[in-house]
């Protein structure tokens, strides 16, 4: 059994969010964790949201081909790739709320619950419906981001920086756990990747000597010079991170990746629920701050007119007596109307049936 289930009460299920760049190994990796937690007899809930994948090599407990067909989207909305997957995505997360309630079903019986993403990153971390998707299963669940890198790519100081790049804009997109998954150390162990996350002149020296770097007259590219900066920027992000290295071929680091994601379990309680609560509560503070100061300035302009017209204001007072003489004591109950929902009073004119009567231009029909 995994640490979780050995613990003595039950802990929530905890959601891991896979994200990467096309290539980077996504769906191998959770192949590969998928594996682990079985051979753990823990297996997880799977999810599916890439409609586009043509081969799986684990099986998702939902996939979102089940519900959109990928390429029916891009024939019947007339889209190419990019914008199939979009589109799929969109009519796939307003049935989101029946994946939640499937999902929290199973969750006093599951330990993990692990979604695979799209490979075309940008589109699930960038799209107003990845958001809601993150968003809805942080609400219920503790959960973590995985951000799944090519190592031996990454070797490379520009590809390495455009990996950090990303990673940071999800992190802040998100403000979720994330722990940088270093994949492939079967092939090229990610120390490299460590060293130059902990010591920025590290990855200044590797940048310096990295080809490329320097123009025809022997300067630094822009290019050079722009990370250059960078990497004293990512410095402090880099604190805010989890790193480890796995291979999802031979399971290297596997072990170490389920201790970070409990690590993250405690991260998440402990700082994203207290700032979600906070958030909750700016809102709300400042919904009521608003009406309290609407209220006040009516209440002022209201003393304003009465100082201005006197006697005016003598006469609108409230009389207890008319009130009483035409008996309206009872409390008047209005309802709010949502005008997008229902039909609001002198909203209906129904052109189609607008006749004419030759020049006289339109007759319109009586309401109702
Ligand atoms: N050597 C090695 N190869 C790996 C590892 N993980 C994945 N690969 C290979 O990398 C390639 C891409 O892996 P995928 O799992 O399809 O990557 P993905 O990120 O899901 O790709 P998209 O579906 O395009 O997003 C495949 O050829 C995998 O066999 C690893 O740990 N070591």
């Amino acid at each position: 059994m995994s640490s979780t289930s050995d613990a003595p009460t039950k802990k929530k299920a905890m959601a891991i969010i896979t994200i990467g760049m096309a290539g980077a190994g996504k769906s191998t990796f959770v192949q590969r964790i998928n594996s682990y937690l079985h051979s753990k007899d823990s297996p997880p809930y799977v999810l599916n949201l890439d409609p586009a994948v043509a081969f799986l090599p684990f099986e998702a407990n939902i996939d979102i081909r089940d519900t959109v067909n990928y390429k029916e989207v891009m024939k019947q909305y007339n889209l190419g790739p990019n914008g199939g997957i979009l589109t799929a995505l969109n009519l796939f997360t307003t049935k989101f709320d029946q994946v939640l309630s499937l999902v929290e079903k199973r969750s006093d019986s599951i330990d993990y619950v692990i979604l695979d993403t799209p490979g075309q990153i940008e589109i699930f971390t960038w799209s107003a419906s990845g958001a809601i998707i993150t968003d809805a299963v942080a609400s219920s669940l503790p959960t973590v981001v995985a951000y799944i890198i090519d190592t031996p790519r990454a070797s490379a100081p520009a590809t390495f920086m455009s990996n950090m790049l990303y990673a940071c804009s999800i992190l802040y997109k998100t403000k979720l756990p994330f722990i940088l998954v270093f994949n492939k150390t079967d092939v090229q162990p990610h120390d490299f990747a460590l060293e130059w996350m902990h010591d920025f002149e590290a990855f200044q020296e590797a940048l310096a000597t990295h080809g490329g770097t320097r123009d025809a007259e022997g300067e630094p590219t822009y290019m050079n010079s722009l990370m250059n900066s960078m990497s004293l920027v990512l410095d402090e992000f880099y604190k805010h991170l989890k790193a480890v290295g796995v291979s999802s071929v031979t399971g290297d680091g596997i072990k170490e990746f389920f201790d970070a994601v409990e690590a993250s379990r405690e991260e998440y309680e402990t700082q994203y629920v207290p700032d979600l609560e906070r958030a909750r509560a700016t809102r709300e503070k400042a919904l009521q701050d608003a009406k309290a100061d609407s209220m006040d300035r009516m209440m002022k302009d209201l003393e304003v007119d009465r100082a201005q017209h006197p006697e005016a204001a003598a006469q609108d007072r409230w009389d207890p007596e008319e009130e009483n003489e035409e008996g309206e004591d009872e409390d008047v109950d209005v309802n709010i109307i949502d005008r997008s929902e229902e039909r609001w009073p002198g909203e209906y004119i129904d052109v189609t049936r607008a006749q004419r009567h030759g020049d006289e231009g339109i007759h319109w029909p009586r309401p109702g």
